[in-house]
């Protein structure tokens, strides 16, 4: 997978180089390239904004500079991209968002700053039959795209083949499975008087998987019985049911 970012910020994108991310882009995995938007500026105070039509508080990101931007970003490489612009406006990014943009060969990040991008910026990328997703991270507002993308590029990266040590730890990731994951435990057994759960030490696996999803399905109707209503049907057996 290749990975853009057009920021002005660059900088804030170094912790993709760095852990579990930069081991993924020296074995190849990935590619990542980030652009300073501001190479596509022509005017000697490199201007990226201008005050919003319509009036109103803070600065608009002007369409020329980005519309220049991603068409020369996107003829860097032949293969096919989805665009994402964060956005506190956006469709939620979800696991399944991430899970879904680990089929796209190339993901184009579209960092905003001030009050956001020229919509027409996104018009044109979408009239030119460009797939692009405006996205939001979670219900609250950042002071630009860069710290969403950070966090997009991690849920997505970590599921690519080879990235994790063990591909089992994504499947029993909270929300894989559309519930989230229960509580884990190590070592030692007890710590400040607080004892490990005794099923876990008795090496019935039966015991233990049923155990855990217990714990899993008490959690999500706990602290998001959303999930729980969105399951499918089929998604609980008679034991969850029975819970
Ligand atoms: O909260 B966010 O996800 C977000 C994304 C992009 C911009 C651009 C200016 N503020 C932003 C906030």
């Amino acid at each position: 997978m290749r990975i853009d970012v057009i920021t002005i910020f660059p900088g804030y994108l170094a912790p993709l180089r760095e852990a579990l991310l930069g081991r993924a882009i020296g074995a190849g995995l990935v590619d990542l390239a980030v652009h300073d938007l501001r190479s596509w500026t022509r005017d000697v105070h490199q201007a990226v904004d201008d005050s919003p039509y319509g009036g109103g508080p803070g600065m608009v990101m002007r369409p020329q500079v980005w519309g220049e931007a991603l068409d020369a970003v996107l003829a860097l490489d032949e293969r096919p991209a989805r665009i994402v612009v964060p956005t506190p406006a956006g469709r939620p990014f979800t696991q399944a968002t991430a899970q879904a943009w680990t089929g796209e060969e190339r993901l184009v990040f579209a960092c905003g700053r001030y009050e956001g991008i020229d919509q027409r910026v996104v018009d044109d990328a979408r009239r030119r039959d460009l797939p692009v997703d405006e996205v939001s991270i979670g219900d609250y507002v950042l002071v630009g795209g860069e710290v969403a993308v950070l966090v997009m590029v991690e849920a997505v990266v970590r599921l690519l083949p080879g990235v994790l040590g063990n591909p089992a730890s994504a499947q029993q990731d909270s929300f894989s499975d559309g519930l989230l994951e229960g509580p884990a435990y190590t070592r030692p057994e007890v710590w400040r008087g607080l004892a490990v759960p005794e099923v876990l030490r008795s090496g019935n696996h039966a015991k233990i998987a049923r155990w855990r999803r217990d714990r899993a399905l008490e959690r999500t109707a706990q602290r998001r019985p959303d999930l729980l209503a969105a399951l499918p049907e089929d998604a609980l057996d008679d034991a969850d049911r029975a819970f």
